[in-house]
């Protein structure tokens, strides 16, 4: 057998270039939450797909885009931060629309990076084989790319072989995730989720952006998990929003938060919430380091 082989990849593109669908299309399955283990990267992990002499992870990165808050800015510094880190990236581009500006920008943001760069021309069931021979010879001519794979992914067309050219530029490795892994994102981060969630239902239009939740402690007992949790608001006047009359509304977050994350957990759980003012949270460096970002 060759020699075993494993590594990070990403996928990157424009907006609907078909990256979520290509990593589910990759990993076999919609992502299932299988394992709490500590991350063994700092990077949110999407996927692993397991072959018996490789192993292709697949993480996450939030989109780059014109930052306008220093939440904006931390975003692109975690996008740089990835691709500097990860093997392989694919540059996803829709086989159904030509090749814009916004491709020449991320080929030239990519240019500079140790990673290899495939090019990944997504939705090749939309259109007919000229078509397809022309946006490859056009994606050809926009960089300098190690290889260019045409897939798509609703149909399930050459997504063995996408998966096989991008191994096959993944280093020479131990095995990095257990066998049955399929994503390891924080079960902490999908709890904080759940209960922002359940704090904006209803009251989205008043509090858009301006709710943060970090979960402070998860303490598994006997019959029950209790986790203990802090929402972050900007101004007082929000925390009186969250709250509701009498503690009103805070209650029913709590039991919609709670049924979710019991499911997540698959324990009674029990969960206590505070609301907290954090001034201008999404301005201050310290505040957002507190709440992961
Ligand atoms: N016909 C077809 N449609 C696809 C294919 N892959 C993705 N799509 C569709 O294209 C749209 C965008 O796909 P996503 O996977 O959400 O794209 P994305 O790049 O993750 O999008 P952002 O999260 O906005 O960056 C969805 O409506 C998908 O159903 C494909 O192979 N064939």
């Amino acid at each position: 057998m060759s020699e075993y082989r494993a590594g990070f990849a990403c996928f990157v593109g424009r907006p609907n270039a078909g990256k979520s669908t290509l990593t589910n299309a990759l990993v076999g399955q919609k992502i299932a939450i299988t394992s709490n283990k500590p991350q063994t990267t700092r990077h949110i992990v999407r996927g692993v797909v397991h072959r018996p002499d490789s192993q292709l992870v697949l993480v996450d990165t939030p989109g780059l885009h014109r930052p306008r808050t220093l939440l904006g800015e931390r975003l692109n510094d975690l996008v740089r931060e990835t691709w500097s880190e990860v093997d392989v990236i694919g540059l996803c581009l829709p086989a159904n629309e030509p090749v814009g500006r916004g491709d020449r920008f991320i080929t030239g943001e990519l240019a500079s990076l140790k990673a290899t760069v495939i090019a990944v021309v997504t939705k090749s069931d939309l259109v007919d084989k000229a078509t397809l021979a022309k946006r490859l010879v056009e994606v050809s001519e926009l960089g300098d790319f190690a290889e260019i794979v045409p897939v798509s992914a609703v149909a399930g067309d050459q997504i063995d072989t996408l998966t096989e050219v991008m191994t096959r530029y993944l280093p020479p490795s131990p095995q990095l995730y257990p066998d049955h892994m399929i994503t390891d994102e924080p079960e902490h981060v999908l709890m904080a989720e759940m209960i922002r969630e359940a704090a904006l239902e209803g009251v989205r239009e008043e509090l858009p952006h301006s709710i943060a939740v970090l979960v402070e402690e998860v303490l598994p007992e006997d019959r029950v998990t209790k986790v203990y949790a802090d929402i972050y608001v900007e101004r007082p006047s929000q925390k009186g929003i969250v709250i509701g009359q009498g503690g009103s509304r805070l209650k029913e977050v709590g039991r919609r938060a709670r049924q979710d994350i019991e499911e997540l957990l698959g324990t009674k759980v029990y969960l206590d919430l505070h609301v907290r003012v954090a001034k201008d949270w999404q301005r201050d460096p310290k505040q957002l380091r507190k709440l992961g970002f």
